[in-house]
């Protein structure tokens, strides 16, 4: 949701209909910058002009991206004349649009886009010299974008196609079932997110160092976010580290072989002093803030002590972020968790379970295609029934 792909306006795919279904490829299209993306240093954010947005600007968000590209990459710009986000882009190739269109889920995590007016802040964008002709027109979300141009796998030409949606907002769709509900997700990073009321509005300025963020969801509301980027992805950079120590060593091991034994292993290791702040990615709040590991005793060494204290550090970082209580603040009564990383780690779980104060269960179909797919039928039967 917060990256950026740019495309030439008419030449963004070719279709290809000789096979069973039609289908379509890239073409006149740029690589994908993703949210994953460290090219825009703090002192290059410091750099770019303050946006009138509640929501400040962080490396990945695609404003920062474009705004990193006009200054050490300008001829790169110039092969492009339309970006969006990637589901953007595939809802312009689906439907045939010349512009693409995106919601304010989108927009607002690329960057200097106001909330409550709907807009982008083109004036400041203007005035730093922004190519503004890249961003996209504003729709709201639930709202049809086009029609599909031609027949695409089993889906009829003519088909309408909603507009995008933020995957964060289509996955909290998919299982919040009530605003009492909050909702944590662990896959390669993690979110931990909560309703606002409605009428809720979050204050006009960005912070650079709040660790939560305000979202636009639905009908002008807001979801609380504590958007972590160190999830199962400092798991994933572990077990990459042990396979390498073993090839280092004349040992082959696969990856899937180290994460049952580990998970297993810290199964056994109930508890452990062994303390690891896991933020090898830093955090957007605190991007120079890297990982650590402390109170290390010989007796505490074992690969059950650290995968335990690594799974332990990813919750403990998250409630640094957004400490629990609050949720109850909040009205939060119970925590829907979801994502492949928690849903795989049993040991992951068991520190869910100790942190949280509140019940956790775990959703069947927590995933944002089914909650894009229900927005846009709930929105339809909405519209047939009145
Ligand atoms: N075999 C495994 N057992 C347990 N956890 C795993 C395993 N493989 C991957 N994971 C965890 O799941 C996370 C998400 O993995 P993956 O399914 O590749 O990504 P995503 O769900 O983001 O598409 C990884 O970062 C890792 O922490
Ligand atoms: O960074 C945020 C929210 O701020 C994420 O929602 C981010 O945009 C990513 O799209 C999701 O984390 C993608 O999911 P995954 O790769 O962690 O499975």
């Amino acid at each position: 949701m917060h990256g950026v792909m740019f495309w030439k306006t008419g030449q963004g795919c070719e279709w290809t209909e000789g096979g069973a279904a039609p289908v379509f490829e890239p073409r006149a299209v740029s690589q994908l910058v993703t949210w994953q993306d460290g090219r825009c240093s703090s002192k290059f954010l410091a750099s770019l002009p303050q946006p009138e947005s509640h929501l400040s600007v962080a490396t990945g968000f695609g404003c920062a991206t474009i705004f990193w590209l006009l200054k050490n990459s300008p001829e790169s710009l110039k092969s492009y004349d339309v970006a969006g986000t990637i589901h953007d882009y595939v809802v312009a190739m689906l439907c045939g649009l010349t512009r693409p269109l995106m919601s304010d889920q989108n927009a607002a995590s690329w960057g200097y886009f106001n909330t409550r007016r709907q807009s982008w802040n083109l004036e400041i964008l203007r005035a730093a010299g922004f190519p503004v002709h890249l961003l996209p027109d504003i729709a709201e979300p639930g709202s049809v974008a086009g029609r599909t141009s031609r027949a695409w796998f089993e889906i009829p030409k003519g088909t309408p196609v909603g507009v995008a949606l933020g995957d964060l907002q289509a996955s909290v769709y998919s299982c919040m079932a009530q605003r009492t509900d909050a909702v944590l997700n662990i896959s390669t990073s993690v979110q931990l997110v909560a309703s606002m009321p409605s009428g809720f509005q979050p204050a006009q300025t960005p912070d650079p160092t709040a660790p939560v963020a305000y979202f636009p969801y639905f009908d002008r509301t807001y979801l609380a976010v504590a958007a972590s980027l160190n999830g199962g992805n400092v798991l994933a950079t572990f077990v990459r580290m042990l396979v390498q120590w073993m090839a280092d060593l004349g040992l082959e091991v696969e990856e899937s072989t180290v994460y049952s034994c580990m998970i297993q292993a810290a199964a056994q290791q109930r508890d452990t002093c062994l303390t690891i702040t896991p933020t090898v990615l830093g955090e957007r709040h605190l991007p120079d803030q890297l990982a650590s590991v402390t109170r290390i005793s010989s007796s505490d060494l074992s690969l059950g002590h650290v995968t335990r204290a690594l799974c332990r550090g990813i919750i403990q970082n998250l409630h640094s972020m957004l400490p629990f209580q609050q949720l109850r603040e909040w009205g939060v009564e119970r925590v829907i968790g979801s994502g492949s990383a928690l849903s795989r780690n049993e040991v992951l779980k068991q520190e869910v379970q100790r942190a949280f104060p509140f019940p956790v269960s775990y959703g069947q179909d927590v995933d944002a295609a089914v909650g894009a797919a229900l927005v846009m039928l709930q929105r339809n039967f909405n519209q047939q029934e009145s």
